[in-house]
Parts: C-alpha cells; sequence; structure tokens
C-alpha cells in the first residue's frame, strides 16, 4: 500500500506496528506523534517511524491510515480532538487499545462526521514499555481483535487489514462487550491477581525478611505482568470496571469455596480441585500465542565457577542463537546456580538446548 500513516502515542506497541507497517508496504510513510517528545525523536533515530510530527493535527490532516496506541483513556480524548480536524476524505482511524467499549463509545462522534472508525487490540505484548521496546515481529501469530461497528463498509475492513498485514497477526472481528468480556477473562483479571500477589507477598516481607530473596525464582516469573505500566492498567481498569467487578466477585465465590475445603480438610475435593485445573490448562493451546506474552525459557543447572556464564553464551553466540534475557537464579547456597535463558521463539530455545547439550553435560530443563 502507499500512503502516509500516521502512528499517535509511540510507545511499544504504537512503535511495533509502526515496524510491521514499514516492512510490509515499503513504499508507504509512518509519521509518528507522542505526548513525549523523546520518545517520537527515540523512534526516528531507531528508525521505527519516518517523519517525527509535532502536533496531532498537522499529522492527522496528512495521513490515509492513524493509529491511536495510547493508553486507552487518552485514546478516547484523541478521538475526540481528531473529530474536530480536517481529516483525508478516504482516512481509517483506528486504535491498538486494550479496551474496546468505551473507545468505540467515545469514536461515535466520528461516526456523526462520516469518518470510519474500526476499533483493534494486537493481542500480544509485554510488561515493556517504550519505543526502544517496539519488535516488528511482536505480534505474530497473536490474534488481532477487530470491533467494527454495523456502519462501517467490509472494503475498510480489508484495507485496515491489508495495511496490518505485517503484523503476521490472526484477525478476528467480534463486538466491544465481548471484547471486554474476553480480555477482562484471559488479560485484565490476571493482571489485577498479579498484582496482589505481590502486594501480599510485600507485606509479608516486613515481618519476613527472607521473602524477597525466596521470591527471585518462580514467584517472581508468575508475577512478572506486575511489572507493567502503571498508567495503562489504571485506564484499562476503569474501562472496563462492570466485567472486572463480576469477575471479582466470582474469584472471591472461588477463594471461600477454597478455603472452606482447607477448613474442612477435604483432601478429595481439594486435589479435583487443582487436577481439574491441571487438566484444562494442559489442554489450552501451546503454539498459539495468547494474550499474556509467553516467553521460552530455559533452566540450565550450572556448577559455580567464574566465567561460566560467558561460557555458555559464548556457545550461543557463535551459533547465532538469540538470547532475549539471561538470569540467575541463586535459591540454593552453595549449590549450582540455576541459569534462566529466555529466547523470542520456541526454535531458538529448542536449538540453544541442542547447542548446550553438545558443549557440556550440563542438565537442563524447559520453562512451560
Ligand atoms: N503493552 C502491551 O502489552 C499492550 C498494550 N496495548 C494497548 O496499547 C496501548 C499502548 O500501550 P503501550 O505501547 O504498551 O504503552 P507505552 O507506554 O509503551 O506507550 C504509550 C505511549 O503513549 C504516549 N501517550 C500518552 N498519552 C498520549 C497522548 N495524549 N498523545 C500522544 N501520546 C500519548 C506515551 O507517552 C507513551 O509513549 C494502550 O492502550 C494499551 O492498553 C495493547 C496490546 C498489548
Ligand atoms: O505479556 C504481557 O505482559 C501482557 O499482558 C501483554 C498484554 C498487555 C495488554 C494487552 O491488552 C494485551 C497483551
Amino acid at each position: 500500500m502507499k500512503g502516509r500513516v500516521f502512528i499517535i502515542g509511540l510507545g511499544l506497541i504504537g512503535g511495533s506496528l509502526a515496524l510491521s507497517i514499514k516492512n510490509k508496504h515499503r513504499d508507504c510513510i509512518v509519521m509518528g506523534y507522542d505526548i513525549n517528545e523523546e520518545q517520537t525523536k527515540l523512534g526516528k533515530m531507531l528508525g521505527v517511524i519516518d517523519e517525527t510530527i509535532s502536533t496531532i493535527k498537522s499529522g492527522a490532516e496528512k495521513a490515509d491510515l492513524i493509529i491511536i496506541s495510547a493508553p486507552v483513556n487518552e485514546t478516547c480524548k484523541i478521538l475526540f480532538s481528531l473529530s474536530n480536524m480536517n481529516l483525508k476524505e478516504n482516512v481509517i482511524i483506528s486504535d491498538a487499545g486494550s479496551t474496546k467499549k468505551e473507545v468505540v463509545e467515545a469514536a461515535s462522534i466520528l461516526k456523526d462526521k462520516g469518518i470510519p472508525f474500526i476499533g483493534g487490540h494486537p493481542m500480544a505484548g509485554s510488561h515493556k514499555s517504550g519505543v526502544s521496546a517496539a519488535k516488528p515481529l511482536l505480534f505474530e501469530n497473536a490474534f488481532y481483535l477487530l470491533t467494527p461497528q454495523p456502519h462501517i463498509d467490509v472494503s475498510l475492513i480489508e484495507s485496515l487489514k491489508t495495511w496490518l498485514a505485517g503484523t503476521n497477526a490472526r484477525f478476528l472481528t467480534v463486538s466491544p462487550e465481548e471484547h471486554d468480556y474476553l480480555t477482562g477473562v484471559i488479560s485484565h483479571f490476571p493482571h489485577i491477581i498479579a498484582a496482589s500477589l505481590v502486594h501480599q507477598a510485600e507485606k509479608s516481607s516486613q515481618s519476613q525478611q527472607l521473602i524477597p530473596r525466596l521470591a527471585a525464582g518462580g514467584f517472581r516469573d508468575i508475577t512478572r505482568i506486575a511489572s507493567s505500566s502503571p498508567q495503562m492498567w489504571r485506564d484499562i481498569l476503569m474501562h472496563n470496571k462492570d466485567v472486572l467487578l463480576t469477575l471479582l466477585e466470582d474469584w472471591r465465590i472461588e477463594m471461600e469455596r477454597v478455603k472452606s475445603l482447607l477448613q474442612a480438610a477435604n483432601e478429595k475435593d481439594i486435589f479435583s480441585y487443582f487436577h481439574d485445573a491441571k487438566q484444562f490448562r494442559d489442554e489450552l493451546p501451546q503454539k498459539q500465542k495468547g494474550a499474556i506474552h509467553a516467553f521460552y525459557d530455559l533452566f540450565v543447572d550450572v556448577p559455580d565457577y567464574p566465567g561460566v556464564i560467558s561460557e555458555i553464551t559464548g556457545y550461543l553466540a557463535d551459533e547465532q542463537i538469540s538470547i532475549t534475557n539471561i538470569s540467575i537464579r541463586e535459591t540454593r547456597e552453595e549449590i549450582n546456580g540455576v541459569l534462566v535463558i529466555s529466547f523470542q521463539t520456541e526454535e531458538d530455545r529448542d536449538r540453544a538446548m541442542d547447542c548446550i547439550k553438545r558443549q557440556t553435560n550440563f542438565d537442563q530443563t524447559i520453562g512451560m
């Protein structure tokens, strides 16, 4: 496609969309605006965008496609300001926000002026923020939910999908209400629980100083999403309040049930509680990307001698296997440490396992 794409909110998601669009449509020009000028400058320096734009108006009035990728409260305000600008006749406006009902409602002001808005949500990402974390293939194999209103012409939806083809995502159309319920269950609610687990550990750590050290391993992994942007999650909770209040009530009832099983020392039902959860989880699709990002982790038991980490990273570098993160877990003093290496893809992790197996006799396990 040829034309000008304008990204408003040039962070992790805006930057990743910009890169995927530039990859696929070599002749288009991607313009970027961010309220934080540093992000726009950085985006240009990193080659994420072609042009920096200093006001929304100046970018919007030149654009064929506008994608808003700011926190969802800001998105609603930006939609309102776009409705007062002289946009091109063929423009399409979309967004990348994690909630849809309120965003689509805010966009009704555009409908009144005949400007098409198609709500969008690429359902992949991470706890990282900012344009420097952007990646062209962040959304590969992820679901990309679209929430067009009935008045939107099918050809416009197809045109948006063509613009976004470089994401390699899978498009699904749902209603804004359905969207907010689905994402409430599998993404928004788990973020509340992750943050609450961290709060609980923090409270306990006031009387038990060993907690932070012991929490360094699995606890840190299962609460990774609690490191996400607080502004983004505040906005998401404000938008999806009703769904989340219902889910919190369901959760409270569920916890009461577990409490009574425990009080009654009901071994049979406690077993079933874990057994049934394991069964459902084990049957979830493994190769598909869900809303919460999976890193492909490899755990390597390494002996405690100087240089062991650079030895392993050296073997991986020799075979050009890229890693996204590396850390050492020291939960067991004076015994082997566990080196945790994270990869972007399952293939990279499998190649790394094979490489380390050939080069060393260290035990390895994979994180699931
Ligand atoms: N982080 C994730 O994994 C995912 C996030 N989303 C959604 O995408 C949107 C962006 O999230 P991220 O890129 O992760 O956040 P981010 O924090 O990396 O980027 C957001 C950017 O928006 C800018 N911004 C804030 N207000 C603005 C305004 N009024 N005008 C212009 N720019 C403004 C910020 O300065 C920041 O650079 C949010 O709506 C979020 O709910 C969707 C899918 C995944
Ligand atoms: O893996 C993670 O950190 C996420 O939870 C990513 C994420 C965050 C917000 C979304 O609307 C969709 C995906």
